[in-house]
């Protein structure tokens, strides 16, 4: 594969080389990143971590770690080419002499360096300054940041201000890895690239969203950041909030990310608080016992791996979310999203409104209203479910709800789906900020969890159990219920 203009041209240090999400996200995207001919030939990936391997030791754990991780056999040509841009050096963040030996290899290489924290958030602060004292900070280079930054809006803030003080934030890139999934980009596509959706967008046409993140997984061995976490910080702070604002969103004038990040801070500006005031009627807590995951028996929350037997985090929240703007005034969006759900299905339902008046009302008394289901994983795709004319001459007006059913893999099939970190590291690569999180975008959604995560406490809220391998409380069914609604399933 040629390297063409658009190559990413840098010098990539990973720091949390040998952890989780290198090696089961970041290293595999790396390479499909230079298979792809996304890499300039210069570019070099620098692991660094607290071992002390070799660089042909690295290489050649990297090699086992990308043939565990990737669902793609390894292409010797490829491998070759990225074996010889990995490097690997010791570095434990708290030692300021291991960022120097970092420094030595750099040097003063003419190509921006990008610093990727693929570590705890605490260790942020104390990462910016090692970099700084050893004079690898300057204006070219970029810092790539994981979530969560923080557990509510104090400590994001902390967190923000110890990265700011070396970094502007235009060398700040905040990663949400949904940002990066291909069925996320197309949300722009669908909505403005497309007047038949673009002049259907509001409360107008509109009657409601529901947006739904349902995961098989449990805590998978994370018990210990999960606990402190639940499902509220870890998905909906960041992820389903990031989901809402994107279909929310005013078009923006253009794809540059101040315009994009601006139109997204405007909906969350505008997010209706919910507080001790409207908790009960707005928002559903659980979590899950045990129960049966196709056909197999999993254990409930309580009894996982390093389990506190009396914890109440959530694993399941359900909310009802109004945004106070012009374009959505009286439309509704549900959220939902929870761990030990029956099956992984990420999708966003938009519910039209019914006609106003029905000409057909000898035959049926109520039309469905069209829906518009947009699949982000897996069988990622598109689906518009309308009413048609049965062919035929039996009833001059029989009618049948059909759907357009675009399926990305039946539709693209030469092309293959990217994992979110491809697209997000060549973007971070590449310097263009557009699908990263900005400050005040983190802040503001903070500031809204915050105030729902507060009114449980403050109100006594309890998760209510849920079995593993079912939809999640009842109360979550109630949500809809009470206003007439049902979620799509
Ligand atoms: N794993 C995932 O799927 C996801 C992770 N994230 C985020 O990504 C980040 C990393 O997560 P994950 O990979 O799971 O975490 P891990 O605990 O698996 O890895 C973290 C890495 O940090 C390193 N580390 C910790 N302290 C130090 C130190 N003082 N000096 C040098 N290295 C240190 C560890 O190094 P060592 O090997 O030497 O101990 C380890 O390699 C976190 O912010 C997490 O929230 C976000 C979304 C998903
Ligand atoms: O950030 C996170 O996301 C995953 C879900 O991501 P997906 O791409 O598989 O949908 C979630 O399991 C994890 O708890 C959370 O930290």
């Amino acid at each position: 594969m040629s390297q063409g203009e658009h190559a990413a041209h840098c010098d990539f240090v990973l720091i949390g080389a040998q952890g989780d999400l290198a090696r089961r996200k970041l290293l595999p995207s790396l390479y499909q990143l230079d298979k792809a001919g996304l890499l300039h030939a210069d570019t070099r990936i620098i692991g660094a971590a607290r071992r002390d391997y070799d660089h042909a030791t690295y290489r050649n754990v990297v090699l086992d770690n990308t043939r565990e991780f990737m669902n793609d056999d390894i292409c010797e040509e490829t491998w070759e080419r990225f074996s010889n841009r990995l490097f690997f050096f010791r570095l434990d963040v708290d030692v300021q002499s291991t960022y120097d030996e970092v420094k030595a290899f750099i040097g003063e290489s003419p190509l921006p360096s990008v610093f990727y924290f693929a570590m705890p958030p605490a260790t942020y602060g104390n990462i910016c300054k090692g970099l700084h004292q050893a004079g690898l900070v300057d204006g070219r280079c970029r810092v790539v940041l994981e979530k969560p930054i923080g557990k509510d809006l104090d400590s994001s803030k902390v967190i923000n201000d110890q990265v700011a003080k070396f970094f502007d934030e235009t060398q700040i890139y905040r990663i949400d890895h949904y940002l990066g999934k291909d069925t996320v980009l197309n949300l722009f596509a669908l909505r403005f690239a497309n007047a038949i959706f673009t002049n259907n967008w509001d409360h107008n046409s509109i009657d409601h969203v529901q947006i739904t993140v349902a995961e098989e997984v449990g805590i998978e061995g994370r018990w210990g950041y999960f606990d402190t976490a639940g499902q509220m910080r870890d998905m909906v702070q960041n992820h389903l909030l990031q989901l809402l604002t994107i279909i929310a969103m005013e078009p923006p004038a253009d794809l540059n990310a101040d315009s994009v990040r601006n139109e997204k801070l405007k909906v969350l500006k505008a997010l209706r608080p919910i507080s001790h005031t409207n908790i009960d009627a707005r928002t559903v807590r659980g979590q899950y016992t045990s129960g049966y995951l196709k056909g197999q028996a999993v254990p409930g929350y309580l009894d996982e791996d390093g389990a506190n037997e009396r914890s109440e985090t959530e694993t399941f929240v359900a909310l009802r979310v109004d945004i106070d703007n012009w374009r959505w005034a009286g439309v509704p969006f549900y959220l939902r999203t929870g761990k030990r759900l029956p099956s992984k299905v990420s999708e966003i339902v938009i519910k039209f409104k019914k006609q106003p008046h029905n000409i057909f009302a000898h035959a049926y008394r109520s039309l469905p209203a069209n829906k518009l289901t947009i699949r982000l994983q897996p069988n990622e795709g598109v689906e518009l479910q309308f009413l048609n004319k049965v062919p035929g001459l039996d009833d001059p007006m029989k009618l049948q709800q059909a759907k357009l059913d675009l399926s990305f893999s039946e539709t693209f099939v030469n092309e293959r789906i990217a994992d979110a970190y491809e697209r997000l590291l060549y973007e971070a690569m590449v310097g263009n900020q557009t699908l990263f999180v900005s400050r005040p975008e983190v802040e503001q959604a903070w500031k809204w969890a915050d105030s729902i995560i507060e009114a449980w406490q403050h109100c006594g809220v309890r998760a209510k159990p849920y079995q593993a391998g079912t939809w999640g409380p009842v109360s979550s069914v109630a949500l809809l219920a009470k206003d007439d609604r049902t979620w799509h399933e």
